[in-house]
This record gives structure tokens, C-alpha cells and sequence, in this order.
């Protein structure tokens, strides 16, 4: 079984579409889905602000590597260009923990090496894990990070496919 938290982003096109083509592509393994936020741009300032949220996934089947894959497989499915470093981009999904996994291949560091300091992951990850430890970091809760432009914006909805008894 491995459990896995997921920061998504998107500042170009129909951004909440974008989020929730996330969503719906983690369906059949969601365990909980944040608030979605309005957030200014870091890294690269002079482009759209983004949405962001957090899911936490969990399969017996997926490992680290299934997580990126399936990840960069709903990048690809909105249709996202890379371009530019830290640029527009359609559909985002990094990885930012997996459960007892520390990796430093720079394909897929975990823990993802932003994630102690982005208001853009640590604020929707609080909302759904409060607990939350960052390996090598501590507790979420006690982490400093700047709160500037993020702004609470609804909820994505929660198409997570129902199972007929029996089946
Ligand atoms: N934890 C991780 N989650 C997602 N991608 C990762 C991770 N660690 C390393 N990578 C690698 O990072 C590469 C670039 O990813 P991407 O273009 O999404 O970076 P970015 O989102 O622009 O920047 P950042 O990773 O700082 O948010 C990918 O090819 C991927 O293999
Ligand atoms: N607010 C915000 N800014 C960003 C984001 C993001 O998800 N949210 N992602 C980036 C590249 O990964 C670059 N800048």
C-alpha cells in the first residue's frame, strides 16, 4: 500500500477544468481532495496566478514511480507545453511525499525539495492532513512560510466512481 500527497497547479486555459481533469484521473484512488486556492506566482512573476490543491492517493498497486507516471500522464492529457522553467503550464502535477520513501534520483526527489517552503502546497495540505510530517522538515504545522496572495476559492467536486456491491 502506498499513500502519496500530490500538489496540482494550472494558470493557463480553463484552469479549474484543468484541476479537476486531475481529480477525476486519481478517481479510483483519491483518499482526500483540498480546497482549491487562487495563488500569486512564484519562481516566475510576470505570469498568470495559478489555482492550486492537494490530493493524497493511496494504492496497493502504485508505487513512487506509478505516482509520477500517472501524474505526467494527466499532463500530457492537458495538453501541457514545457517550455519555460517554472512557466505556464496547463496541468501540474508534482509529487510531494510518498509514505516511507526518500529518493534523491532527480527524476523523482522525494520529498519534493519545494514543498517545505511553497504556501502553494503547504497551506491545501494542511487543510487535509494537519498532522502532516515533511521528512527531514517536521511537522507541516510548524513549518514558516509566506501566506501573500493565496486566496481560498471553492471545492473541486468529488466524481470519485461509485462501486456496485458485488462487483
Ligand atoms: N517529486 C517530484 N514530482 C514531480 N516531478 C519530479 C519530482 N522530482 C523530480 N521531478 C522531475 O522534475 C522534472 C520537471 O518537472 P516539472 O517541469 O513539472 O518541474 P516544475 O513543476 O516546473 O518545477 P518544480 O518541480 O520546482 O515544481 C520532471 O521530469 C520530473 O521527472
Ligand atoms: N502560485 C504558483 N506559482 C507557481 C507554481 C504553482 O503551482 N503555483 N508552479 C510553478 C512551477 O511548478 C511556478 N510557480
Amino acid at each position: 500500500m502506498t499513500r502519496a500527497v500530490l500538489s496540482i497547479g494550472s494558470n493557463l486555459g480553463d484552469r479549474l477544468a484543468h484541476l479537476q481533469s486531475a481529480v477525476d484521473g486519481f478517481a479510483d484512488v483519491l483518499v482526500a481532495v483540498s480546497p482549491v486556492y487562487e495563488t500569486a506566482p512564484w519562481g516566475v512573476l510576470d505570469q498568470a496566478d495559478f489555482l492550486n490543491a492537494v490530493l493524497v492517493v493511496e494504492s496497493p498497486e502504485v508505487d513512487e514511480w506509478g505516482w509520477l507516471r500517472r501524474g505526467q500522464a494527466l499532463e500530457r492529457a492537458a495538453q501541457r507545453v514545457r517550455d519555460r522553467h517554472w512557466g505556464p503550464r496547463t496541468l501540474d502535477v508534482d509529487v510531494v511525499t510518498v509514505d516511507g520513501v526518500l529518493s534523491s534520483d532527480p527524476e523523482l526527489l522525494l520529498p519534493h525539495p519545494g514543498a517545505h517552503e511553497r504556501a502553494t502546497v503547504l497551506i491545501p495540505w494542511l487543510d487535509v492532513s494537519p498532522d502532516a510530517v515533511l521528512p527531514g522538515f517536521g511537522p507541516i504545522a510548524v513549518l514558516d512560510y509566506s501566506v501573500e496572495g493565496v486566496r481560498k476559492r471553492g471545492d473541486l467536486s468529488l466524481n470519485i466512481r461509485e462501486t456496485k456491491i458485488g462487483e
